[in-house]
C-alpha cells in the first residue's frame, strides 16, 4: 500500500459562490500539484477542504495510509502539514526556540535556523515578512508529515527562498510525500496542475 488521497466528486459554495464541483482526483506518494486559478477561484478553500477544515457541499476526500486505512478526523490531521497565509510566528520568541519549540510538539529533530537562512538569536518579533515564511517551511519540513498543504508558499520570499522551497518540495515528494501549493507564480518543479475558475 502506498500514502494516497483521493478527492471523489468534490463541491464546493461558499456564500453565493459555487468554487467547484463534481472535482475528481487521485495523488500518491511522490506526487506534486500546483494548484493554480484567479483570486477568489476556490484554491485556499479547496485545501481547507482536503485538511478537513472546512465541510464541502458535495463528494468526499478520501486519504489513505500506507498501512492501508482510510484516515479522518484527528487521523487525517496527523497526515498534514499546513503552510498558510500566516506564518504563525510567536513574536516573543528568537528562532532557534520557536524551531525547538516546534520540534518537541511533533517529537522530531529541530532543524538548523541556518539552513533556512535564519539567525537562531534573531527574535520573532523582527523578522521581516520572507524570514517569517523561512522559519513557518522549517516548522512545515520538521512536522515530518506526508501530506503537504501551501498556500502561496513563494510569498516575500526571495531568490534564494523561492530556491529553498523547491528544494524542501522536491526532497519531500522524494522521499513518498505528497504536496499540493495554492500559487499564482510556477514553482519551478514537474508535477501536476489543477486551474480553478475556468468557466
Ligand atoms: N467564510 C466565507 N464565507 C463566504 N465566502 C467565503 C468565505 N471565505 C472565502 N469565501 C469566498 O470564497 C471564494 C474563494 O476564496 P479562496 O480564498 O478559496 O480563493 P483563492 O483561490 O485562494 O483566492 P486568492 O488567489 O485570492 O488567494 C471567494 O469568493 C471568497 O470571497
Amino acid at each position: 500500500m502506498t500514502f494516497a488521497l483521493a478527492l471523489e466528486r468534490l463541491a464546493l459554495v461558499r456564500g453565493h459562490h459555487k468554487l467547484f464541483a463534481g472535482l475528481d482526483l487521485s495523488l500518491r506518494e511522490g506526487d506534486f500539484l500546483s494548484l493554480t486559478g484567479p483570486n477568489g477561484a476556490g484554491k485556499t478553500s479547496l485545501m481547507r477542504v482536503i485538511a478537513g477544515l472546512l465541510a464541502p457541499t458535495g463528494g468526499i476526500v478520501r486519504i489513505r495510509t500506507e498501512a492501508g486505512d482510510l484516515v479522518d478526523g484527528e487521523d487525517r490531521a496527523r497526515c498534514i502539514g499546513w503552510l498558510g497565509d500566516r506564518d504563525a510566528v510567536k513574536p516573543q520568541l528568537a528562532v532557534g526556540e520557536q524551531l525547538r519549540f516546534w520540534a518537541r510538539l511533533y517529537g522530531a529533530d529541530a532543524p538548523e535556523p541556518e539552513a533556512f537562512g535564519l539567525k537562531p538569536q534573531m527574535p520573532g518579533q523582527f523578522l521581516s515578512a520572507g524570514q517569517k515564511r523561512r522559519l513557518a517551511l522549517a516548522r512545515l519540513v520538521l512536522t515530518g508529515r506526508k501530506l503537504w498543504l501551501l498556500d502561496e508558499p513563494l510569498a516575500a520570499l526571495d531568490v534564494g527562498g523561492k530556491a529553498l522551497v523547491a528544494e524542501k518540495l522536491t526532497a519531500h515528494c522524494a522521499s513518498g510525500g505528497i504536496a499540493i501549493a495554492a500559487t499564482h507564480e510556477p514553482l519551478g518543479l514537474d508535477g501536476l496542475t489543477l486551474r480553478l475558475g475556468e468557466p
